[in-house]
């Protein structure tokens, strides 16, 4: 992923995702950051991109969140215990102070010690189903190659947050998700290729995020919002 700001800097980061890598002890996603300096080229630094990865993909779904999510924010769901499921529990916590939170229950114990200083409590759900019910944000972030997220779950006017790549990118979450959606991702270019499977249900990309933040798109109103965070 290269990255360069008109003389002032230029980067690339370098990462990988190895689903089976938990059985190693290892992370599932590793990211490095070769830092260059912008007038020679000539390479400076090379960072550990791990935590700039969590923080960033966060980041990118509060800001989605924001745009396209206008109801009450009570209710956060996470699919997902990684690394990512914690990011986002923060980031989303920290922008819009939810009352209540499902997931797994291994990160609930961290969780609480982390954030409970705040008044956010954070429960753990037994089923997928559970977990997304009455939730009016969610968040997917896992490898799963086959939905589990379904439709019939889930209430009007939910913002899904879909982060996580199976096989492929759109694996998530089921087709009447989709059908019943506004999906918009970080890159038409990436969408292209990692979304072209959406085309075969029917299902455009409607824009970029940043198309609704400058205000060029605006969302038509439809049972749900997704923003399919493809991290280029
Ligand atoms: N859009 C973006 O910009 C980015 C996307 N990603 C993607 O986000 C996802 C999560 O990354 P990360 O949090 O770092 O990974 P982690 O390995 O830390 O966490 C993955 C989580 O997904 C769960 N999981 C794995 N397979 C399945 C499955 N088949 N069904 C249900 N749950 C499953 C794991 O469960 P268990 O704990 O039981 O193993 C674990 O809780 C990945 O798909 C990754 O590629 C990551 C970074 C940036
Ligand atoms: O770092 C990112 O951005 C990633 N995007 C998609 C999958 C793995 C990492």
């Amino acid at each position: 992923m290269p990255c360069g700001v008109g003389g002032e800097a230029l980067g690339c980061k370098i990462v990988t995702a190895f689903s089976n890598n938990s059985q190693l002890g290892l992370p599932s996603v590793m990211a490095n950051i070769l830092l260059h300096d912008p007038n020679t080229g000539q390479l400076k630094i090379i960072l550990e991109g791990n935590t700039l990865t969590g923080l960033r993909t966060a980041a990118a779904s509060v800001v989605a969140t924001k745009e396209l999510h206008s109801g009450e924010k009570c209710r956060l769901a996470i699919l997902g215990a990684g690394i990512q499921a914690k990011a986002h529990a923060f980031a989303l916590n920290h922008a819009f102070k939810f009352k209540e939170n499902e997931k797994a229950k291994k990160l609930v114990e961290e969780l609480r010690a982390e954030c409970l200083t705040d008044g956010t409590d954070f429960q753990v759900s037994s089923t997928a189903e559970q977990c997304v019910r009455d939730a009016d944000v969610i968040c997917t972030t896992t490898y799963a190659s086959e939905p589990i997220l379904h439709f019939e779950w889930i209430k009007p006017g939910v913002h899904i947050n879909a982060v996580g790549a199976g096989v492929n990118h759109h694996s998530e979450l089921d087709t009447r998700t989709y059908q019943n959606s506004v999906v918009v991702t970080d890159s038409m270019a990436s969408a292209s290729e990692e979304l072209k499977g959406l085309a075969n249900i029917g299902v455009p990309v409607y824009a970029e995020i940043g198309q609704i933040i400058n205000k060029t798109v605006k969302i038509p109103k439809t049972h749900c919002t997704i923003f399919h965070s493809l991290g280029r």
